[in-house]
C-alpha cells in the first residue's frame, strides 16, 4: 500500500505541518480501517523506474511533512512512467512482528516484489565463469584483463568488484535496488567476500573490526569527479548508522547528516563540466560509537573549499548553487530587502554565461534549502542574515573602478558605481567610507605613522575579489560549525570514550585543460593518499611477511615519496618556494616559475616544457599534469588579508562579526560571563526588592525582577565593560572581582564581542573541540597559531592527520 503526502495549492496542509509519524500512521490506519494502528508504521522509500532502491523507517518523533520538503524534485517524472515511477514516497505498512530489529524488518509486500527477483540475480553472481567478483582471483592479472572483468560485471548489473579488501565501484548513473533493508540485513556480520561485493560489506567490515580490535577505522573514498564518491559516502553512513542497533540516536545522526546535506550541497557544490552537482570541498565524516557499538554523535571536517569559484568560473560551469537558488526562490519581499535582481545582472554569475542546470528546479531547491536550514537549527532571522551576506558577495562583484585623474602617471583608482557600495554597506552593516577606503587604498604603518597608498586597478580588483572570497569562505566554515553542533550527541563529552569510523570523501585527482593552484593542492592530497595506500598495501605488508619468514616475491610498486618531497620538502619544496614568493614584494608569476625551474630542473618528478608558456609539469603517480603559475601567489595568500578581515570586523552586524571577527570559543566565554552577571544582577535586584518589601511588610515579600534598573543587561548589543567590572567588584569583593574580570579579558584576547551568542553550546571544551576541527587546515591547528598561507595550512592538516 502506498500513500503520498502532498501540498495543496496554498502551501502545506496547515494541520499536517506539526503531526508526527506516529499520529500520521494512526490517522491513516483508522481512516482506512486497517486494524490496530499500533501495528503500522511509516517508511520513506526511494524508487527508480519502479524498483525499490532505498528505504528507511520514519521514527515516531519525526515529522513526515518536514522530511517530504527535503526530497529533491524529480523533473520529467512522466518520462519514467513506462518503466515505473521514480522519486520519493511514504509507505504505511504493517510492522513486522517476526523481528524486533525495526530497521531491518519493514518489507511486508504481499505481491511478488521486483526487489526479490533482483536479489535472486544479484546473489547468483558471478554470472559467467569469465567473471571474477575479486580481481585477486583473476588467473592472469594485468591492465587489460582487469578492465575487461570490471566491464563485463558492469554490463551484468554488478557495479561493485573487490580487489582484496578494496572495493571498486563503477557509477551506474541509475539506482539499482540493492540498498534496501534486505541488503542491510544480509550483509550484517558477514566476512568480506562471503557475499557478492557491496558497499555495505565494507561498512560492516569496518564496524566489526572496530568492535573487535577497539581501534578507530577509516574508509577512504577516492575517484575522479562524478565517479560517485559522495553517493557512496551517503550509502556508507546509512549502513554505519543502521548497524548501531540500539537507541534512536543512530537514526538521528544519519538524519542530521542527511538533513544537513542540502545545506552543505547548496553552499559547497556547483555545476562543473564533469558533474552537475560536484562537491567543491573535501570532507571527513567521523561517526563516534560507544564501546558496545551504539552511535554517539558525529563530526564533519571540511577541507579546502574552492574559493576561486566565487569570483570566476570556467565555461559551462557555475558558481555555488545557493546563489541561483536564492535569486530564483526569494519572495518579492526578500528580493526588495536583499536588493536582489536577476542572475545575469551579477558579474560573479554571468562570466561563464551558464545559469541553469538541466533537471533542477531552483525555486523548489530554495524551499528545500530553507527547510534543511531550519532542521540544522538556523532560525528565520539567521537565514535572512546568511542571505544578506550572499547578496553582499554578489554585489561586491559588481563594484567597478575607474582611474582617479587624467594624469598619465597616476594609476590610482576610485569607485565608478558608488551606489553598489551603498547596497553592500547596508547588507553588511559596514560604513560606506570604510568600504570605499578598503577597496581603493592600502593602509600601512611606517615609522609610527599611518600611510595610505592608492591601489592600481588590478590591486583594487584583487582586493574586491579577496573580500568576496573571505566572506563566503567564513560563511561556509560557520555553516559547518553549526552542522557539527547539530550532530553532537545529546550527552556529548569532548573526551569521547569509544571508537570511531571515519569516511573520507575528498576530491579525486584532477587534470584539466588548464590546471591552477586548486588542482595543485588537490593532486598533492591525492599523492598523499597514494603514499598512504602504498605504505599499507605494499610496504608494511611485505615487511611483515619478511619478518615472519613467509616466502614472498617482492611486488614492484611506484613509490611516490620523491613526488611528495618535490611538493613539501624543506627548504626548497614547491610549497616552500611559493610561500617565499608570496612574501617577496617584487615577485611575479615569472619569478615564481623561474624559482621553481632553478631548484627543480633535473628532478625526475618535475619537467620544464619546451615552449615558454608560463607552466611547469609535475609527474604524478597518476600521470603528468601541466600547471599554470597564474594566480598561484594570490590564491595562496588568501588567508593573510588582515586588512579585509579588519573591514568586516568593523561591521555593526553581530552576525558578520561572528563570521569573521571572533573565535567562537571566546564568544562562548563572553556569553557565559554575561549569563553569570545576569543571574547575579537578578539576585541582587530580587534581594533588594525583598529587603524593601520586608521593610514595608513582613507578611508579603515581593520578589520581582526589576529589569528597568539593568538596561545594559536587557540590551543584547550593549554589554558595558565598566558595569560588568563594577558588578564583579560588588559581588566578588572589589579586587578579586577586578582580577577575575582582567583574567577573563586576557583569556579572550580578541576584541570583545558586544552581542549575544544565541546558540547554547554545551561547554567550552566541547565547543573548542568542534570549532577547531571545523576551521581551515583540518582544524586541529589552534586559532592563533594558524600558519599564514593556504599551502602551509594544507600541509599542516596532512601532518596532523
Ligand atoms: N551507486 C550509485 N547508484 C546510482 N547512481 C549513482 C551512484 N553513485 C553515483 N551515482 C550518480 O552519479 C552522480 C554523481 O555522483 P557524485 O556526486 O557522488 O560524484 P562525486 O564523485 O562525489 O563527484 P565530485 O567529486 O564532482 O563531487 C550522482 O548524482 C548520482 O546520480
Amino acid at each position: 500500500m502506498a500513500m503520498g503526502l502532498c501540498r495543496n495549492d496554498h502551501g502545506l496542509w496547515p494541520h499536517i505541518a506539526t503531526i508526527l509519524q506516529i499520529n500520521l500512521s494512526q490517522m491513516a490506519v483508522k481512516k482506512l480501517k486497517l486494524g490496530n494502528p499500533d501495528n503500522f508504521e511509516v517508511a520513506e522509500v526511494f524508487c527508480s523506474g519502479g524498483q525499490l532502491c532505498k528505504e528507511r523507517c520514519v521514527e515516531a518523533t519525526e515529522n513526515p511533512v518536514r522530511i517530504q520538503l527535503l526530497w529533491p524534485k524529480v523533473l520529467n517524472e512522466d518520462s519514467y512512467s513506462s518503466q515505473g515511477s521514480t522519486g520519493y514516497r511514504f509507505y504505511i505498512r504493517k510492522k513486522d512482528v517476526e523481528f524486533n530489529s525495526r530497521s531491518l524488518s519493514w518489507l511486508d509486500y504481499k505481491h511478488p516484489s521486483p526487489v526479490d527477483s533482483f536479489l535472486t540475480t544479484f546473489l547468483k553472481q558471478p554470472t559467467s565463469d569469465k567473471e571474477y567478483p575479486d580481481l585477486c582471483s583473476l588467473p592472469d592479472l594485468n591492465e587489460k584483463t582487469l578492465l575487461e572483468n570490471i566491464k563485463a560485471r558492469f554490463y551484468n548489473g554488478n557495479i561493485y568488484t573487490y580487489v582484496g579488501s578494496i572495493l571498486i565501484a563503477v557509477n551506474p548513473f541509475k539506482f539499482f535496488p540493492i540498498y534496501n533493508p534486505k541488503y542491510v540485513k544480509m550483509y550484517q556480520y558477514k566476512w568480506l567476500g562471503d557475499l557478492p561485493p557491496h558497499i555495505f560489506a565494507i561498512a560492516d567490515a569496518a564496524f566489526s573490526t572496530m568492535l573487535r580490535t577497539k581501534k578507530n577505522q577509516c574508509i577512504v573514498i577516492s575517484g575522479e569527479s562524478g565517479s560517485g564518491k559522495t553517493e557512496s559516502t551517503n550509502l556508507l553512513l546509512h549502513h554505519l548508522t543502521a548497524l548501531s542497533q540500539k537507541g534512536n540516536h543512530a537514526t538521528g545522526v544519519e538524519q542530521t547528516i542527511l538533513g544537513a546535506g542540502p545545506v552543505l550541497e547548496a553552499f559547497g557544490n556547483a555545476k562543473t563540466v564533469h558533474n552537475n552537482n560536484s562537491s567543491r570541498f573535501g570532507k571527513f565524516i567521523q561517526v563516534n560509537y560507544k564501546e558496545y557499538g551504539m552511535v554517539h554523535g558525529a563530526i564533519v571536517e571540511k577541507y579546502l573549499l574552492e574559493k576561486s569559484r566565487i569570483v570566476s568560473q570556467a565555461k559551462n560551469e557555475r558558481n555555488y548553487h545557493v546563489f541561483y537558488y536564492l535569486l530564483k526562490g526569494a519572495t518579492n519581499e526578500e528580493r526588495a530587502q536583499l536588493h536582489l535582481t536577476r542572475a545575469n545582472d551579477y558579474h560573479y554569475l554571468s562570466q561563464s554565461n551558464c545559469f541553469t542546470v538541466d533537471g533542477v528546479d531552483e525555486e523548489h531547491e530554495f524551499a528545500r534549502l530553507k527547510q534543511s536550514m531550519e532542521m540544522v537549527g538556523f532560525s528565520t532571522e539567521r537565514q535572512n542574515r546568511i542571505f544578506s551576506v550572499l547578496s553582499a558577495v554578489l554585489h561586491l562583484g559588481n563594484v567597478e573602478f575607474k582611474k582617479k585623474g587624467d594624469l598619465h602617471h597616476d594609476e590610482s583608482v576610485v569607485i565608478r558605481n558608488e551606489q553598489v557600495i551603498t547596497v553592500i554597506s547596508d547588507l553588511l552593516k559596514v560604513k560606506e567610507k570604510t568600504l570605499i577606503e578598503a577597496l581603493t587604498q592600502k593602509r600601512t604603518v611606517a615609522g609610527g605613522e599611518t600611510v595610505f597608498m592608492n591601489y592600481k586597478l588590478e590591486d583594487a580588483i584583487a582586493t574586491r575579489d579577496a573580500l568576496a572570497k573571505c566572506l563566503y569562505g567564513a560563511l561556509f566554515d560557520w555553516i559547518v560549525l553549526k552542522v557539527n553542533h547539530a550532530l553532537l550527541a545529546k550527552r556529548h563529552n569532548s573526551e569521547h570514550q569509544g571508537n570511531s569510523i571515519g569516511v573520507l570523501d575528498i576530491f579525486g585527482f584532477e587534470d584539466f585543460h588548464k590546471n591552477s593552484f586548486e588542482q595543485f593542492c588537490i593532486n598533492y592530497a591525492n599523492e598523499h593518499l597514494q603514499y598512504y595506500f602504498n605504505q599499507h598495501i605494499f610496504k608494511l605488508e611485505q615487511e611483515e611477511y619478511q619478518r615472519e619468514g613467509i616466502q614472498w616475491k617482492n611486488i614492484e610498486f611506484i613509490d611516490n615519496t620523491g613526488c611528495l618531497e618535490l611538493f613539501s620538502k624543506k627548504p626548497n619544496g614547491l610549497f616552500c618556494l611559493l610561500d617565499e614568493e608570496c612574501n617577496f614584494p617584487g615577485a611575479s608569476n615569472d619569478t615564481l616559475l623561474s624559482k621553481f625551474n632553478r631548484h627543480h630542473k633535473g628532478n625526475p618528478y618535475y619537467e620544464v616544457p619546451q615552449l615558454r608558456e608560463g607552466v611547469f609539469v609535475v609527474v604524478h603517480y597518476a600521470g603528468k599534469v601541466k600547471y599554470s603559475t597564474v594566480d598561484f601567489r594570490e590564491k595562496n595568500s588568501d588567508l593573510i588579508r588582515t586588512d579585509i578581515v579588519g573591514v568586516l570586523k568593523n561591521s555593526s552586524s553581530a552576525f558578520v562579526k561572528e563570521l569573521l571577527g571572533v573565535d567562537p570559543v571566546a564568544i562562548l566565554r563572553w556569553g557565559l560571563l554575561r549569563a553569570f552577571f545576569r543571574c547575579i544582577a537578578a539576585f541582587n535586584a530580587a534581594g533588594k526588592a525583598y529587603q524593601m518589601a520586608g521593610k514595608r511588610s513582613h507578611d508579603k515579600p515581593v520578589i520581582k525582577h526589576d529589569t528597568t534598573s539593568y538596561p545594559h543587561y536587557r540590551d543584547n548589543g550593549k554589554l558595558n565593560d565598566n558595569l560588568l567590572r563594577s558588578d564583579l567588584q560588588r559581588t566578588c569583593c572589589g579586587n578579586l572581582g577586578n582580577k577575575l574580570f582582567n583574567s577573563l579579558e586576557r583569556k579572550n584576547k580578541c576584541p570583545k564581542p558586544r552581542y549575544r551568542q544565541n546558540v547554547s553550546y554545551r561547554d567550552v571544551r566541547t565547543l573548542k573541540a568542534i570549532a577547531t576541527r571545523t576551521m581551515i587546515g583540518g582544524g586541529r591547528v589552534p586559532f592563533k597559531k594558524q600558519p599564514p598561507s593556504v599551502s602551509a595550512q594544507f600541509q599542516v592538516s596532512f601532518m596532523l592527520s
